[in-house]
């Protein structure tokens, strides 16, 4: 077994943690005033009845919340404090992976995140090591979406552990997987920690055999710890208090029945008594930061599991703290740029459904509208046609970013939280590999659609696919921003109403020389208005000749195209004055995106 040197002990003293109740002037406890100690070696269960505070602790401890927080939480090595931050990770309850990649190319895009100073080869020689040490081996070349649900908890620890971090918080690693997977992955936890890990979950109702393999158990209601110690001892304890533990009765489940007050409410006598260190002291064998120290009265079952523990035993301390080399942020950009092209090809529905949509749609909004853009007295459908078009790119990019960028954000909390890499590296690389897919699909649509319609001319198509492709980017920096502070029915509720009144802005709906004053000054915030100016300034603008008045009609109103730029309140040589005016709403959305998706990253259980 390998030697762990990194140990981290967790120290925390008077914790509390409180939260503002709306409408309320006294805040919430949360947490009041715990104390405990996690030690490193030793694999720690958070167990309480529901609402007992078992994430909140765990959130405090891991930093994620911060705010609202008094107490002293002290990361020790034994001798020294020590951070904590790029020696932890938090390993959600949600398997949160990109399901479009294969187990080798998720532990390989994780390794190149986080480990700069190593060959290909051995990357690939260390993430061998850990696949098989977590029984995974056979599942490299399977995609993550058709993994089971255990081996997608284990390759959540996997992903971890290829920096080997010195203090793994887990978040209920055992929901949702049977009794079976459950009791494995929780000897994994144990062989974890046997290599000089902390190892800290919380878990919900674990069967006698599951709690028997905890180290130490932690046990919380209505805030207060009202055990802690050796999982052993929880029936001596409860016997100390009077508390007798019915004979054929799991002491895991007749603790949190406890805890839950189902015999009366001990939670006071009980988390005066939690604070006796002696329940601690433990009867097991557990790897000090020095060696293995065997303690003389291990019980059977321990010894037992760390038998068959050290059968199976992980080994994965493959890179040491010290020697761990992380790739710059440039780096690391390239890396992700790179998972951003390849999810966006190997995605169906963002890449290959949507190219044949617009090639479809532009043909069918093509062949309806015909001849408008030649033909004067079809000029009022060619804004028509103008303005379907906007909507059409506007709704077809922002949907996408409303409904699936959610399902996108817990994967980044995860990675961004456990340090893989900065939140603004991640959000350039979408940035820069979305913009030119964005404007392909503009020009797919647009150069179909304007040879239909419009007659050719180069500059006036050019500037027709240039308006095009800046709603497209834009409306993709809308859809992502309503995914960041929405969910994805609200997201849409949204998305629609919004996009229903930028167009009532639009000038085509409602004429601007209609519109009351008050409206009008509204519709300089429209994004649409713009849009269309440009368009319908790119078609007819720029000394456009007569159009084409049929013989059949006795008088073309719109034969010639000012008189069309005029009626729509519009101001002709404003092309460049509305490009700007799109391309300043374009940055500004995608700033404000990156402070949104910032914010929402900072509230973990949103
Ligand atoms: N931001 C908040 N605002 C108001 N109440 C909160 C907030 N966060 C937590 N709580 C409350 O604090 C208590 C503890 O919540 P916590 O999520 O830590 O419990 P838990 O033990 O993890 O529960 P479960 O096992 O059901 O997940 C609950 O009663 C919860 O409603």
């Amino acid at each position: 077994m390998t030697q762990y040197r990194d140990s981290i002990d967790i120290i925390f003293e008077d914790l509390k943690y409180s939260v503002a109740v709306p409408r309320q002037k006294k805040k919430k406890d949360i947490l009041k005033k715990v104390n405990g100690r996690f030690n490193s070696g030793e694999l720690t269960a958070i167990l309480g009845p529901s609402g007992a505070g078992k994430s909140s602790l765990m959130n405090v401890l891991t930093g994620f919340i911060t705010q609202s927080v008094e107490g002293n939480v002290t990361f020790s090595n034994g001798k020294n404090p020590v951070k904590l931050k790029n020696r932890r990770c938090y390993i959600l309850q949600e398997d949160n992976l990109f399901p479009w990649y294969t187990v080798n190319e998720t532990m390989m895009l994780a390794c190149q995140l986080k480990v700069a100073n190593i060959t290909q080869q051995s990357r690939q020689k260390m993430i061998d090591n850990i696949l098989a040490n977590l029984h995974l081996t056979h599942t490299k070349s399977t995609k993550c979406k058709n993994i089971s649900g255990g081996q997608k908890k284990r390759l959540s620890i996997a992903l971890e552990l290829i920096d080997n971090p010195s203090v793994l918080f887990l978040d209920e690693p055992t929901t949702g997987l049977d009794s079976s997977s459950s009791a494995q992955c929780v000897r994994l936890l144990q062989n974890l920690a046997r290599e000089g890990r902390t190892i800290v979950c919380t878990i919900h109702q674990p069967s006698a055999t599951i709690y028997n393999t905890f180290d130490h158990v932690y046990i919380m209601a209505e805030g207060h710890c009202v055990y802690q110690g050796s999982a052993d001892n929880t029936v001596s304890y409860l016997s100390s208090l009077g508390l007798r533990c019915p004979q054929y009765h799991s002491p895991a489940d007749y603790i949190i029945e406890v805890a839950n007050g189902d015999y009366g409410n001990f939670t006071h006598s009980l988390a005066k008594a939690a604070t006796d260190n002696r329940w601690r002291a433990s009867q097991l064998c557990i790897m000090n930061r020095t060696g293995m120290s065997s303690k003389e009265n291990r019980s059977s079952f321990i010894s037992d599991s760390s038998r068959s523990s050290s059968d199976d035993s992980p080994s994965t301390s493959c890179i040491s703290g010290s020697q761990l080399k992380r790739p710059s942020e440039l780096r690391r950009l390239a890396i992700l740029m790179n998972r951003c092209k390849t999810q966006c090809f190997r995605d169906w529905t963002v890449t290959h459904l949507k190219i044949l949509c617009h090639v479809l749609c532009a043909i069918l909004i093509g062949l309806m509208y015909g001849d408008s853009g030649v033909n004067a007295t079809k000029s009022v459908n060619n804004i028509g046609f103008l303005t379907i078009g906007i909507v059409y790119l506007w709704y077809t990019t922002m949907m996408p970013g409303v409904l699936r960028f959610p399902s996108e954000i817990a994967i980044l909390k995860k990675e961004t939280f456990n340090g893989w890499y900065k939140l603004g590296t991640y959000y350039f690389a979408s940035i820069v590999v979305m913009a030119p897919i964005h404007i392909l699909f503009a020009i797919l649509y647009s150069v179909i659609a304007y040879l239909i319609t419009q007659p050719f001319d180069a500059i006036r198509m050019g500037q027709f696919i240039l308006v095009y492709a800046v709603t497209t980017i834009t409306a993709d920096g809308f859809g992502i921003f309503l995914g960041t502070i929405a969910n994805p029915v609200n997201g849409t509720f949204v998305g629609a109403i919004t996009t229903c009144f930028l167009l009532a802005f639009s000038g085509f709906l409602v004429l601007f020389n209609h519109m009351p004053e008050v409206m009008r000054i509204i519709s300089y915030f429209s994004f649409k208005r713009y849009s269309l100016e440009g368009l319908v300034l790119a078609i007819y603008d720029n000394n456009r000749s007569s159009l084409w008045c049929p013989d059949s009609e006795l008088y073309c109103h719109y034969k010639n195209p000012m008189y069309l730029i005029n009626e729509l309140g519009m101001t002709p040589t404003n092309f460049n004055f509305d490009l700007y005016m799109m391309l300043i709403q374009m940055c500004a959305i995608k700033t404000l995106t990156y402070f949104t998706l910032k914010r929402r990253m900072r509230n973990w259980e949103n």
